[in-house]
């Protein structure tokens, strides 16, 4: 622009963006009639400006041919005359309108994206892998954990989950390395409630850094209701004491490591005596109070290791592992020992309890001769101990015999 003239020469390119034919003779008043109304006033001040001396940037827009509007980087350079006055301004307008697109659309879809993370119901995190510092959360996790957005940006993810940070970033190294995408946490709320969650990670890249995303649900009570479940499908119900199914299910890793180590294991086969007398005087109840006292009894008796089940009727086992045909018959004669000790009040009177039981021990004849089936192995074993067992009912019960 020649400043005295007040006039305004412009590129070909110029011509181009604000749709007027080229060469023709155009006042300032009439380019600012090209720029969109919303915008004019603030070019109009940086040519004042710059009129001024201030050389200056702007963006604004320009409305093309058909009301089109164009984006346009606008840059006013101030030119000055030998004696320091502004002689010439020379504006550098350059049509930035694609990179405004592709921002708007970035944008757009930055917006999506947030939208996704913030507004869902799903409780999600963002998380620095290497510090563990939690960097987002969103809406639905401040309410799950109870803390602000402000509370959880300031906290590591130890804070919330109960496993220490080296296990955690361990966990998380191998949930994303083995192609697992979830692992099974403890989590911790602001109230101090530890809840059961199933923690799903990808990780996401943002300017050349890792993340993690999570998503988590809360398992608690799914978990309690497959832990009832875990526990009646293994547990008798009349006793607590486990059931056949899980003894069968117990015993065979303990005959695989026989088989492997040797360490020796033994089995008791115990069964009340004259219990058919309990239902028949007292009744039913009675008789399964007796159950329930000797069950308690030989949860007493045993060690942490051995396992006590009920095997069907009045008839119990013990599973006794690294435990010699010696040690067994010491077991079982505690066992019988405690319950013949103990008299179980009903009304005025004291009821006593007997008991006879039948050790075997593994040794390799019994698995040597089944091909080698954990299954029928075990079974060997308990057929033995199930004839000692009546053995000792045929000497008088209340007592204990051997294989
Ligand atoms: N109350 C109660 N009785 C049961 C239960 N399961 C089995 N019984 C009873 O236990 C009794 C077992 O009787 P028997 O097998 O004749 O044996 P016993 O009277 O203990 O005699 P010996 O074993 O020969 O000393 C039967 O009357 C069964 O009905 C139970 O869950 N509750």
């Amino acid at each position: 622009m020649q400043v005295e003239a007040n006039q305004l020469v412009f590129s070909d390119e110029v011509y181009r963006i604000v749709g007027l034919p080229q060469g023709t003779d155009i006042s300032l008043e009439q380019f600012l009639s090209c720029v969109y109304e919303e915008d004019r006033e603030e070019v109009r001040q940086t040519f004042l400006s710059a009129k001024k001396g201030i050389s200056g940037d702007l963006t604004h827009r320009v409305k093309s041919e058909n009301d089109r509007l164009i984006y346009v980087r606008n840059h006013m350079e101030v030119l000055f005359n030998d004696a320091g006055a502004v002689d010439r301004i020379l504006g550098t307008i350059q049509d930035i309108s694609h990179q405004i697109e592709l921002q708007k659309a970035i944008e757009a879809k930055e917006q999506l994206y947030r939208q996704i993370f913030e507004r869902s119901r799903a409780v999600k995190l963002l998380l620095n892998p290497e510090q563990g510092q939690i960097i987002d959360a969103n809406e639905a996790a401040q309410r799950y954990y109870g803390y602000s957005h402000k509370q959880l940006t300031s906290m590591g993810i130890e804070q919330i989950n109960t496993l220490p940070l080296e296990e955690l970033r361990a966990e998380f190294y191998r949930t994303l390395t083995e192609n697992c995408d979830y692992g099974n946490y403890k989590h911790r709320l602001a109230n101090g409630e530890i809840r059961d969650v199933e923690v799903y990670t990808s990780d996401v890249e943002f300017d050349g850094k890792h993340y993690y995303h999570s998503i988590i649900f809360d398992v608690t009570e799914r978990n309690q209701v497959l832990a009832q479940l875990e526990k009646a499908a293994m547990h008798d119900s009349l006793t607590g004491l486990f059931n056949r199914r899980s003894v069968d299910y117990r015993a065979e890793p303990e005959i695989a490591h026989y088989l492997r180590t040797g360490e020796p294991f033994s089995v008791i086969m115990m069964d009340i005596d004259h219990f058919k007398h309990f239902n028949d005087i007292y009744g039913h109840d009675v008789g399964d109070l007796v159950l329930r006292h000797v069950a308690q009894l030989f949860e007493s008796e045993v060690r942490a290791t051995d396992l006590v089940g009920r095997f069907g009727g009045e008839e119990f086992i013990v599973l006794a592992p690294q435990t010699d045909k010696e040690n067994a018959i010491l077991l079982a004669e505690r066992i019988v020992s405690s319950v013949r000790a103990f008299e179980m009040e009903y009304g005025d009177e004291r009821l006593k309890i007997t008991l006879s039981a039948g050790v075997a021990t593994l040794d390799e004849s019994l698995c040597l001769n089944q091909t080698f089936d954990l299954k029928d192995c075990f079974a060997q074993l308990v057929k033995h101990a199930d004839e000692q067992l009546y053995n000792a009912k045929s000497k008088g019960r209340d007592q204990v015999c051997s294989f």
